[in-house]
């Protein structure tokens, strides 16, 4: 049987093809099944270095690149491109089996050739090598060819090394680049090649081939997607942007469609690496199991805000077309969900106190009227990280609770003064009929509690960061402990809502069981290794008793470094930005494709006024000027789980980030402040992740000293 495989590029660069283009690409392709190599008039180059890669006219100006392995009922969509690009594409480029993985590479011969002549001819260099600490044994056991270990060893900074990523063979550039991020070789062992190896056996079953390079084929997941007929070749080309439904890498896809966890699983890794892929798909491959007699929405899919909950939804109609299966999953943020179960059991609607302004201004009245020296931040502070954290219920539980990750001691009877307020706050907030999110989730977790049935077979949670344990005890409540009950989605780099927790001490064991992801789809390598030196190597928790770094963090994309500016004023500033994104939208990026992140919303508005003026159309997101295409203007903390090609972040100057109306003076619990200190640094870690291609940060007056060198 014939045997379509397309490969990410040509997927990438058909998204980028005028719509007549992509219309010629679909009739060529469309019917492959009635073709073979010769009725595709697959033309063969004259000196190619593989007499398998061949072109194929798709218009005047446009070529396609095909390899027909020898089989000749197989083919691969390589690379659509102007015609003298496809051509010395062709010509230049060999397709080979990785030694390791017995996956497809495609290598650029010609300057693989010319690079390794380079090292020949070079003076001995005398500053130190990339990989002096790893063995040609080694390197030869992770795939990197013998022929090019002169090439390899000779590279000294990870510059060189980036160089060479485009003529690489893509797997052993992979091998290199984990290596050179500080991997050992055993990580990238697992993580580069016996990844490969786990589908091997499996891919091979399911498509026998004769040729070599046709089983090659089948083991590159993650680079080569293998298509089941015309439609589903017509499905992939119809959502070309959306690459992350077809093309998981083997690390995301073996987490992802893991048959089964025998308990609460959990994937990690720093931003853009994946995770809400890895969360929509698993969710998917979670509603295919469940028995045909199950209810829909028996899988529940949910996040920690609305927006964020609109963007999985979106991503689970892009991922599952089949309206019936899709059913099977309901999608909605942790707190609407609570108040849900709440309301229901109350039969009406909750009033929710949400200003935490007010919450902080009825602290004070009672510290004042019971005469206490606590401050409105300790004491509601105190109330979310000790009382409702732990789900403390009575003065006595209290005085004996853990308030580990406080800065200050409270001595018995200091306790049982902090407790009066406590009550006096939960008994207002009673006689009101107000509630806060946190007391609802409380309470829907209450409701649950006793109960045998519970609402949901399977749970799958993103941006698991950033939930309060009063959140994760709903979340326990909400699917009875067993296999595959949670899976867990999130990167504590990103925390930027002050809650921490130990999954462990919520009865959510993942150990074992958990993942983590180091590829970076969204950001180019330039942003990451600046946002990430942002952090300056911290070493976070890992929310189950560990820590967490960067480590192995790469990304698969290059393009230029993060554009820093100064100004002298912010009068200046936002007119200098207002003149940079005007820029952008003149070469051609899609308003929509900008985002510009700040602080603090006023901050917003000013910049989305002066675009407006400058006739640019912008959206701001919390406010009633959210619709339409334009320029995407919103808080450091509206940016989180979205992504644009073009980012500006705006006003990092001193007290502003971090904010200083954010932080718990240190006075008040030296411990909090760092913590929140943290919490500011990771926002701003956040917005800078935000960006695909361009990120620019500005400030006026003082910068940030986040921004200190
Ligand atoms: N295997 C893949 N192939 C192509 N693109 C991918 C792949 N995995 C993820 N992406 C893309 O990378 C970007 C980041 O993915 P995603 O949002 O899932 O990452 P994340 O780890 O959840 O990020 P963050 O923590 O910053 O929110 C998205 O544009 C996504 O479509």
């Amino acid at each position: 049987m014939a045997t379509l495989g397309i490969h990410k590029d040509f997927l990438l660069e058909f998204a980028k093809l005028e719509k007549p283009v992509q219309k010629r690409v679909h009739e060529i392709f469309g019917k492959f099944r009635e073709h073979r190599h010769a009725g595709l008039h697959l033309e063969k180059l004259e000196n190619p270095r593989d007499s398998r890669i061949r072109t194929i006219r798709v218009s005047k100006f446009m070529r396609g690149v095909v390899l027909a392995p020898d089989s000749g009922d197989s083919f691969l969509l390589l690379k659509v491109m102007a015609h003298d690009d496809a051509i010395a594409w062709a010509l230049s480029h060999r397709a080979t089996v990785n030694s390791a993985t017995q996956g497809i590479e495609l290598r650029n011969d010609i300057a693989l050739e010319q690079a390794t002549a380079d090292v020949h001819d070079a003076p001995a260099a005398t500053e130190s090598r990339l990989f002096t600490d790893v063995a040609d044994k080694e390197l030869t056991r992770l795939g990197i060819d013998p022929d090019l270990l002169p090439l390899v060893r000779n590279l000294s900074t990870e510059a060189q090394l980036d160089a060479l990523r485009k003529i690489l063979p893509e797997q052993q550039y992979d091998v290199l680049a984990g290596l050179a991020a500080g991997l050992t070789p055993e990580d990238v062992w697992r993580e580069s090649v016996a990844v490969h190896a786990e589908r091997t056996a499996a891919e091979v079953r399911q498509t026998p081939a004769d040729d070599e390079l046709t089983a090659a084929m089948a083991r590159s997941q993650g680079r080569i997607a293998l298509l089941s007929g015309p439609e589903e070749l017509l499905d992939v080309l119809s959502r070309p942007f959306d690459a992350w439904r077809v093309f998981l890498h083997p690390s995301q896809r073996r987490i992802a469609y893991h048959p089964s966890y025998k308990g609460p699983a959990r994937v990690t890794g720093g931003p853009g690496t994946g995770k809400t892929v890895v969360a929509l798909h698993r969710a998917l491959h979670l509603a295919q199991q469940l028995p045909d007699d199950a209810p829909d929405e028996s899988v529940l899919l949910t996040t920690f805000t609305r927006n964020l909950a609109a963007d999985l939804r979106h991503g689970l109609e892009l991922l599952i077309p089949d309206e019936a299966l899709r059913a099977k999953i309901r999608v909605v943020n942790v707190d609407a969900l609570a108040n849900q179960l709440v309301r229901e059991d109350r039969g009406g609607p909750l009033t929710i106190l949400t200003s935490q302004k007010e919450i902080h201004s009825r602290w004070n009245a009672l510290a004042r009227k019971l005469g206490l020296d606590y401050s409105d931040v300790f004491l509601d502070q105190e109330w979310r990280q000790v009382v409702l954290a732990q789900d403390l219920r009575s003065p006595e539980t209290y005085l004996k609770a853990s308030r580990s990750g406080r800065g200050t001691a409270l001595s018995p009877l200091r306790r049982a003064q902090v407790w009066r307020a406590v009550e006096g706050f939960t008994r207002e907030l009673r006689q009101a009929g107000e509630w806060t999110f946190l007391q609802v989730c409380a309470e829907a977790a209450r409701l649950l509690e006793p109960r045998t049935d519970r609402p949901f077979r399977h749970v799958v949670i993103d941006e698991a960061q950033d939930l309060h344990p009063t959140q994760w005890r709903l979340l326990r409540a909400l699917v009875a402990p067993g296999p595959d009950d949670l899976f867990i989605a999130g990167d504590t780099h990103q925390r930027i809502y002050g809650n921490k927790v130990s999954l462990r001490s919520l009865g959510v064991n993942v150990s074992g069981r958990s993942h983590r992801l180091r590829i970076n789809y969204r950001t180019t390598h330039e942003i990451l290794q600046w946002s990430a030196s942002l952090l300056g190597g911290e070493r976070l928790d890992d929310m189950d008793g560990g820590s967490e770094s960067l480590t192995g963090y790469r990304s698969v994309l290059n393009g230029g470094h993060p554009e820093l500016r100064a100004s002298t004023d912010k009068a200046e500033e936002i007119a200098d930005l207002t003149a940079r994104i005007a820029q952008w939208v003149n070469d051609g990026v899609e308003p929509s494709e900008i985002g510009v992140a700040v602080r603090y919303l006023q901050l917003g508005k000013e910049i989305a006024h002066a675009l407006v003026q400058a006739d640019l159309h912008v959206r701001l997101l919390g406010t009633a000027q959210t619709a339409g295409d334009g320029i995407c203007i919103g808080t450091m903390h509206r940016m989180k789980g979205l992504e644009f090609r073009c980012v500006a972040v705006a006003g990092v100057i001193d007290s502003v980030v971090p904010l200083a109306s954010a932080l718990t003076p240190a006075e008040v619990d030296a411990q909090q402040h760092r913590e929140d200190m943290l919490g500011e640094l990771s926002l701003l870690f956040v917005a800078c992740t935000r960006a695909r291609e361009v990120l620019r940060v500005s400030w006026h007056g003082v910068p940030s000293p986040f921004l200190a060198p």
